[in-house]
């Protein structure tokens, strides 16, 4: 398979990269700053894509290659590559569910605990040597809460089993109710956020879910309630969740997400009722091997004529 070209579209982790240098033709998009010239003069012999969260493909880098039969992809969720454009021309489309499920609803209920107990805060404090003068302020407590989940999908419904076992009765929308789901169901996402004290998005962003929470659906969670963002950031209306932040219409907010990431609204820089991470819900060791393997394994399945391990389209 060596003389096989894959188009990996930017840096996302130097494991994979030895990896595929072993056994295809790699090409590092982000090392050619010209990449129309790059495109012109490679077209033809790049006939897989590895994308990820931050680069996947559009319309036009799909048009541009017309050798492309697989795009396979170092992430569960697909919002980044035109899957109408793959299905039209006959791409096939892969991506790593599972593997990363428990290490995204970890990082949830994380996000929860470290913005109710503001352990960061707490954190500052100590270093800071502030303890020496008082005691931390009390906090909110987590155990028993009304947890909302919008998406129980595989990483909501994992996360509702860790709050499970918090005691917090969990409730969900998603477009349909879950047959067999013992959680309650609101078939909108407003009735769900007047009706918990934390609201968690896990959906796949799609232009359908695409700023899902917006100045109403905050206004409904209210100035106790906390919003944990494990998805992706374009679904919240991010200027919205600031100003309703700064304002103190909602209690605080968990971010594992941002809409212009790595750009983070200032605003939020000094607020203590807000923990900001940088997109590393699924970044372990562990679960980016198998990340990893599973962007290999399809990608070999694939030019073997195999069934892929992990097919979306
Ligand atoms: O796999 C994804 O889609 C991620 O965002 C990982 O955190």
């Amino acid at each position: 398979m060596e003389a096989i070209g894959v188009l990996m579209t930017c840096p996302m982790s130097t494991d994979l990269e030895a990896e595929l240098d072993k056994r295809f033709k790699l090409f590092r998009f982000w090392k050619f700053p010209e990449q129309k010239e790059f495109l012109r003069e490679n077209s033809n012999s790049i006939r897989a894509i590895v994308g990820n969260a931050t680069a996947g493909a559009d319309a036009s880098l799909i048009d541009s290659l017309p050798k492309l039969e697989i795009i396979s992809s170092y992430s569960v969720g697909l919002d980044k590559i035109d899957l109408v454009k793959c299905k039209e021309k006959g791409i096939r489309v892969t991506n790593t569910p599972d593997v990363l499920t428990e290490d995204v609803a970890d990082i949830a209920i994380g996000l929860i605990l470290a913005t109710l107990r503001r352990i960061c805060e707490s954190d500052r404090y100590v270093r800071s040597g502030l303890w020496k003068l008082g005691d931390f302020k009390l906090t909110t407590k987590f155990s028993g809460k009304r947890v909302g989940i919008a998406g129980l999908g595989r990483i909501g419904s994992a996360i509702a089993k860790r709050a499970e076992a918090f005691d917090c009765p969990i409730s969900y929308y998603s477009r349909s109710e879950k047959p067999n789901s013992k959680y309650k169901y609101h078939s909108n996402i407003l009735d769900l956020a007047s009706n918990c004290d934390i609201l968690v998005v896990a959906c796949p962003l799609t232009a359908e879910t695409r700023h899902i929470i917006n100045r109403e659906v905050i206004d409904a969670l209210g100035p106790k309630g906390v919003l944990i963002n494990i998805g992706r950031g374009p679904h919240v209306d991010e200027p919205e969740l600031v100003s309703a932040l700064v304002e103190g219409r909602l209690g605080g907010a968990g971010l594992d997400v941002f809409e212009h990431e790595p750009e983070v609204p200032e605003q939020l820089f000094g607020l203590d009722n807000v923990v900001l991470l940088p997109h590393v819900g699924s970044g372990t060791w562990e679960t980016r091997k198998a990340m990893a393997d599973l962007v290999i394994g399809n990608l070999e399945a694939h030019f073997l004529n195999k069934p892929l391990l992990s097919p979306v389209v």
